[in-house]
């Protein structure tokens, strides 16, 4: 099981001396959306140079031009790209096409999918890396259960891995690694936390 820390609103600078301090806890890095709008693929240059022995995820959550805007992370370093679950299945194609140009991987963000376990069997047999139920930042706090989700794609899933991400906190999350996903995503929990490093840690022991 993968701990992802998501970096979305810190600079390259703060990314790093927070990275330093929890590079031994992490197995993925995130370089979230807003980072990506902010700077582009810039930090996805940067950690793949100082961090080699993590991957590197550019959550670029592609919506059209799978193959373009999946080209442009993965020749910048990125390990894994995003794609959203509710495009259209030529775009996901096209991205799976530049990952195996450049040996990387796509991860499906199933925010928003409404028919969550038909849209996990169609992406899943487009032969997709990893499905990720997301509970969106905006409506983090709703009733909605992102755990219920990850059921749902762990129940669907022949090939692919699963993943979650959105709001997941210490407090929350054995019932996440009971369900076994591969990938646990991780923000603010760790970002905002008061001890960066303990925290990691603490969340990365708790997933064995
Ligand atoms: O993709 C995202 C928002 O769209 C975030 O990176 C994801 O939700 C993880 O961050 P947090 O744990 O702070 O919710």
């Amino acid at each position: 099981m993968k701990l992802q820390i998501a970096l979305d609103t810190l600079t390259i600078n703060e990314c790093v001396e927070l990275l330093d301090e929890v590079k031994d806890y992490v197995d993925i890095v995130e370089v979230g959306t807003p980072f990506l709008l902010e700077e582009g693929n810039k930090p996805v240059r940067v950690f793949k140079e100082r961090y080699p022995q993590l991957d590197i995820l550019a959550d670029t959550k592609i919506m059209d031009a799978g193959e373009l805007e999946a080209t442009g992370a993965f020749k910048a370093g990125a390990d894994i790209v995003t794609v959203l679950g509710v495009t259209n299945d030529e775009t996901i194609i096209g991205a799976l096409k530049a990952a195996k140009t450049y040996g990387g991987k796509v991860m499906i963000d199933m925010v928003c999918v409404k028919d969550l376990a038909k849209r996990v069997q169609e992406v899943d047999a487009m032969g997709v890396d990893y499905i990720c139920c997301h509970t969106a930042f905006d409506v983090q706090g709703s009733t909605k259960s992102p755990l219920g989700d990850l059921i749902i794609i762990n129940a669907n899933v022949t090939n692919a891995k699963s993943a979650i991400a959105g709001g997941v906190k210490l407090d929350s999350l054995d019932p996440i690694v009971e369900a076994n996903p591969e990938v646990i995503i991780v923000g603010g929990a760790i970002s905002n936390a008061d001890n960066r490093a303990t925290m990691a840690r603490t969340m990365k022991e708790r997933m064995k």
